[in-house]
């Protein structure tokens, strides 16, 4: 189990990450949503022990062996090394041509003609085949995504897609997807958390979130990724200053600076009142 409580990281005059409490349970993926400076690259980090948060608690067990696979592989794989010496490397660079990098390419449904190419000689999806190969190839407990299909052509995107729920229903991976792709998390995660200005704004079932998405920030990320216009707002139901149609006078919207952060309960859809529940308007 990892787990975050309370998890504040403020740059400067920055709050990348506000009061977030959440768990990832093992064989779980749990995707994080939300636009550009939501935090997700930032929560990421720290679930990969890169950073210490600035006040709250991270717990994992200290042998928690993590990997990480980045958005873009060609700027993640040395263009000088061999695929071998690259899927190698989390094993300290030895056995470039032995069975476990093999294992790890054949895994990722790569034959061993690619073990002595270098990556520009391969196409955009196996370059990314290889970012994953390396990741799995020690065995990680945890392994992050971060965009891992937002840098390929949208051909490619479905494939690597499956390839990853293939690997995770084969290996019951631990993992946390990091994107702003609301289909391609609902697609591969358990459980999506919705990150709005370093905030969980929503969090629940990905079944839950794409079909009965609560929070308006949410249902603006869904408009979005089906190519729909925003939806109405609804008068009875004023959303906050998270939502597009806040129509609090100052922004960030007071009444979200105060709202209780929410408490994570396992498979439950939690989500963070709206404007008018958290000023007690009725
Ligand atoms: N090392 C840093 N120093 C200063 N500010 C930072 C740092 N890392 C992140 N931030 C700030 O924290 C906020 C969250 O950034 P973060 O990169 O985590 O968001 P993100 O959702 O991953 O965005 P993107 O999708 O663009 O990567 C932003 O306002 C960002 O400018």
């Amino acid at each position: 189990m990892i787990e975050l409580e309370d998890a504040r990281m403020v740059y400067g005059a920055n709050v990348a990450l506000d009061r977030i409490t959440l768990t990832v349970a093992p064989g779980e993926c749990l995707a994080v949503i939300g636009e550009s400076g939501s935090g997700k690259s930032t929560l990421a980090r720290v679930m990969l022990g890169q950073e210490r948060l600035t006040s709250g608690t991270f717990r994992r067990d200290g042998r928690t062996r993590t990997a990480y696979v980045a958005q873009d592989p060609s700027d993640s794989l040395n263009p000088r090394m061999s695929v071998g010496r690259i899927v190698a490397e989390p094993l300290g660079g030895r056995g470039a041509a032995g069975e476990p990098v093999r294992a790890a390419l054949k895994a990722v449904g790569l034959d061993d003609a690619v073990l002595t190419r270098r990556p520009a000689a391969l196409s955009g999806g196996q370059q990314q085949r290889v970012s994953i190969a390396r990741a799995l190839v020690a065995r990680p407990d945890l392994l992050v995504l971060d965009e891992p299909t937002s840098a390929l052509d949208p051909s490619v995107q479905a494939q690597v897609l499956q390839l990853l729920q293939d690997l995770r229903a084969q290996r019951g991976l631990t993992s946390l997807l990091v994107t702003h792709d609301l289909p391609a998390a609902a697609y591969l995660a358990d459980r999506i958390a919705v990150l709005h200005r370093g905030r969980l704004v929503e969090i629940g079932p990905s079944p839950a979130i794409w079909n009965d998405a609560r929070h308006p920030y949410t249902r603006a990320l869904l408009a979005a990724a089906v190519g729909d216009p925003l939806p109405e707002p609804d008068p009875g139901e004023q959303a906050c200053s998270l939502g597009p149609y806040c129509t609090a006078t100052s922004a960030p919207c007071p009444a979200i600076e105060t709202a209780p952060a929410l408490a994570e309960a396992g498979a439950g859809h939690l989500v963070m009142p709206s404007c008018t529940e958290s000023r007690g308007v009725s």
